[in-house]
């Protein structure tokens, strides 16, 4: 028997064209998921990304590390003093500086590095791919920035500064996520206590044969 529909192709498209109104439905609940899912990993306040991408983020990284050999590295900062701002200047003003310090870390950061907001007045950067060495220096600029920076509100001018631990993971480290960050977090404690407004960091990481080359100097400098 002959079977007259077998060679002809079946056509997905709306007889309607662009008026079809089951194609503008999918469109849509399309952009509604973008939109959910940008704003499950993106901090309210600041437009960072959030906690909850950061941890799924540094899993990704850590597991491309022991595949590829090439290192994570992480900053994490914490404003000085933030309580004392907040009653000096308000809780609104502690909102816009928390803000300024985001837009800060968004314009002296690569594409690739991932800034978030890792809670309060604490903030991490994922830097993938980059050497200890790059990372400390990268910490620096941005305290730099930040110290250099004024921040203006209602026509005051106001400065804010932070601190800053740097440490990297390597293939050759065998710790987990959650010990990786303590290490990160024992240099910024360090930062505290070395009077604040200061960058901290581990000596001594094992060396990779990805340490800093030229390319990568001058990709960031
Ligand atoms: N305005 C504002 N304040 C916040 C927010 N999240 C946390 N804070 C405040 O940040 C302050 C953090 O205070 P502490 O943990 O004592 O730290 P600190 O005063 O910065 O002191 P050091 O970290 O030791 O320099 C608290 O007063 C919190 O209420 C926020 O989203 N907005």
């Amino acid at each position: 028997m002959n079977d007259s529909t077998a060679d002809t192709p079946v056509s997905l498209h709306c007889p309607r064209g662009n008026d079809c109104p089951i194609s503008a439905e999918l469109s849509q609940l399309r952009d509604r998921v973008t939109e959910l899912e940008q704003h499950a990993q993106t901090d309210p306040l600041t437009g960072l990304y959030n906690k909850r991408y950061f941890d799924s983020v540094l899993h990704r990284e850590l597991e491309r590390t022991q595949r590829t050999g090439m290192p994570t590295t992480l900053i994490m900062l914490d404003v000085d003093h933030f309580k004392r701002f907040n009653d000096t200047h308000g809780h609104v003003a502690g909102d816009h500086a928390l803000k300024h310090l985001a837009r800060t870390l968004r314009s002296n950061l690569r594409n690739l590095d991932i800034a978030c907001r890792f809670g309060g007045e604490e903030f991490v950067v994922v830097l993938p791919s980059t050497p200890l060495l790059v990372a400390i220096q990268v910490a620096e600029r941005l305290r730099q920035q930040l110290t250099n920076s004024t921040l203006v509100i209602d026509a005051s001018a106001m400065k804010l500064t932070a601190s800053f631990g740097v440490d990297t993971y390597t293939h050759e480290h065998r710790d987990n996520l959650l010990d990786f960050v303590e290490r990160v977090d024992k240099q910024l404690y360090l930062a505290k206590s070395a009077g604040r407004n200061c960058v901290k960091h581990a000596t001594n990481a094992p060396r990779s044969a990805h340490e800093v080359t030229p390319e990568e100097r001058d990709a960031l400098f």
